[in-house]
């Protein structure tokens, strides 16, 4: 059986001791495929509601399974392919503490993924594979070889197109152990790496990639990627200049990274790679016969709501663009109705570029490029509790509206399809010997008129669809411009 191309996965850790006593309350339930955040929150008359956000992906993974049980559902199938020649990519996204590390290299009690996918490699491939590890940094940018000495590293394309990282290092191994000693080589020089203000490993992608040759050609690769804490996005609004310039890069990469993985799915010819470092030199791994996982990683905590939320909307991003699999009618109908709030805000702010304008929050510095998601930003509900409700009530008007375009669309293709059924019945009329040419000219007129008038019912439906865009547009701007503005002006 064809395995998914793309396969979307989230992940939610347990509350920790630390959290349990401070008296965090646990807001996330898994249910299947579908995760339910449910929000505590408070309407402008101080009365307390709980906001539910339903979200279903590919699989979804609670606070009782452990990395094996990931590994063996969602990762060993992949890893079996890669032997086979399969690229594979698995990435791990989330905000600081989430538990990608968890999840990718484990802790002092457990093994995480890279060292279950060693296993089983080591397991699977005959004497005459090598397989090397290398292991790399992406910082604002800049590639930093982690197994040596952080050397800074240069991506440069070939003629043929291939993106190569002159000077990356390669170790051979040769059993998990070695693995495991060259990984933690690589991370104790990630965390080491530590040395200024704004850097810290949250707010770099780690790129572990190890390869499989045979008589020194490549056989296999498979890649695996710890990304920068999701909440670094939103770095955007602050004091420190380089901070800011940090939040937007990972921004821009997560974007691109998304767009790359939506061409990957539709099986596009043209894959944006060059819209960041990350994703040109992950660009071998999104082409041809490839496969891609990506983990969401999300807190229980209810302090983490906003944070949570976030990436679970990117991950949902990132399925919505899944092109429908045959056997997945049920969950594609599902998803459709649990739409989450931010569906609209997300798909058409970046999906739909010439019906609305993206939403470019305040200049903040020069090298501001306005890549940034907005919608990563947060927004303080204390602050702007009565622009939000006015947001969120226009978001669900605009759902509302969007069902009902999409209905009358799809009766307008019906209309369409039997009117051109009467066409072609009247041009074989009038092909008949002795057809009568007026009756012709009057019928296609009036069918014309009708056509017209369909459209432009159609038309006038987007129309107000649109406006309702760019008023959820406006709100949305004067929400963030609430948000950048500083309480004190000296
Ligand atoms: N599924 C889990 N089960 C048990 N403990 C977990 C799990 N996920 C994470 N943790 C614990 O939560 C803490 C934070 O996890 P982790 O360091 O993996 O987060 P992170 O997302 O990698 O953060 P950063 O981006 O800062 O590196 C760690 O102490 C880790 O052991």
């Amino acid at each position: 059986m064809d395995q998914p191309k793309i396969i979307v996965a989230v992940r939610k850790r347990p509350l920790s001791k630390k959290e349990s006593k401070e008296g965090q309350k646990d807001i996330v339930e898994v249910q299947g495929n579908t995760v339910i955040v449910r929000e505590p929150r408070m309407k402008v008359d101080l009365t307390k509601f709980i906001e539910e956000f339903n979200f279903n992906f590919d699989a979804a993974f609670d606070q009782q399974y452990t990395n094996e049980d990931l590994y063996q559902q969602l990762v060993k199938p992949m890893v079996q392919a890669a032997i086979t020649g399969t690229k594979i990519t698995c990435f791990a996204y989330g905000q600081t503490g989430s538990g990608k590390t968890y999840t990718m290299l484990g802790d002092q009690n457990v093994v995480g993924i890279y060292t279950l996918a060693a296993y089983d490699l080591f397991q699977l491939i005959t004497n005459s594979i090598v397989l090397s590890v290398s292991f790399y940094e992406i910082y604002c940018s800049k590639l930093f070889d982690l197994l040596n000495d952080r050397v800074q590293l240069v991506a440069r394309e070939d003629a043929k197109g291939q993106v190569n990282i002159a000077g990356l290092s390669e170790t051979k191994v040769h059993s998990v152990q070695e693995f495991q000693k060259t990984v933690e080589m690589g991370i104790k020089s990630r965390v080491t790496g530590q040395n200024s203000v704004n850097q810290d490993s949250s707010r770099s992608h780690a790129i572990l990639q190890i390869n499989l040759r045979q008589q020194n050609k490549i056989i296999g690769k498979l890649s695996f990627i710890d990304l920068a804490g999701s909440e670094r996005g939103a770095d955007v609004v602050e004091y420190h200049k380089q901070t800011r310039i940090d939040g937007a890069e990972i921004n821009k990469s997560l974007l691109a990274l998304k767009e790359c993985i939506r061409a990957l799915d539709l099986n596009k010819n043209h894959t944006p790679f060059r819209g960041s470092k990350l994703t040109q030199v992950l660009k071998d791994s999104f082409t041809g016969n490839c496969r891609t996982l990506m983990i969401g990683t999300i807190s229980p905590c209810h302090k983490d709501a906003e944070h949570s939320l976030n990436t679970l909307r990117y991950a949902d991003r990132v399925k919505e663009l899944k092109a429908p699999q045959a056997s997945s009618s049920v969950d594609q109908l599902t998803r459709e109705l649990m739409l989450p709030r931010q569906y609209i805000t997300n798909n058409y702010l970046f999906e739909s570029p010439q019906a609305v304008k993206p939403v470019s929050p305040p200049k903040l510095f020069d090298h501001d490029n306005g890549d940034q998601y907005e919608d990563e930003v947060q927004m303080k509900p204390s602050r702007n509790s009565d622009l939000k409700n006015k947001h969120d009530e226009l978001i669900q008007q605009i759902l509302d509206e969007e069902r009902a375009l999409k209905k009358a669309h799809r009766d307008h293709i019906d209309d369409l399809i039997e009117l051109v059924n009467d066409e072609m019945k009247m041009l074989q009329a009038v092909d008949q010997p002795n057809s009568d040419i007026e009756e012709y000219v009057d019928g296609l007129d009036h069918v014309l008129l009708l056509k017209i008038d369909k459209i432009m019912r159609l038309r006038k439906k987007l129309q107000q669809f649109k406006q309702h865009l760019m008023d959820e547009q406006d709100l949305a701007h004067q929400c963030q411009t609430h948000f950048y503005q500083k309480p004190h002006q000296n």
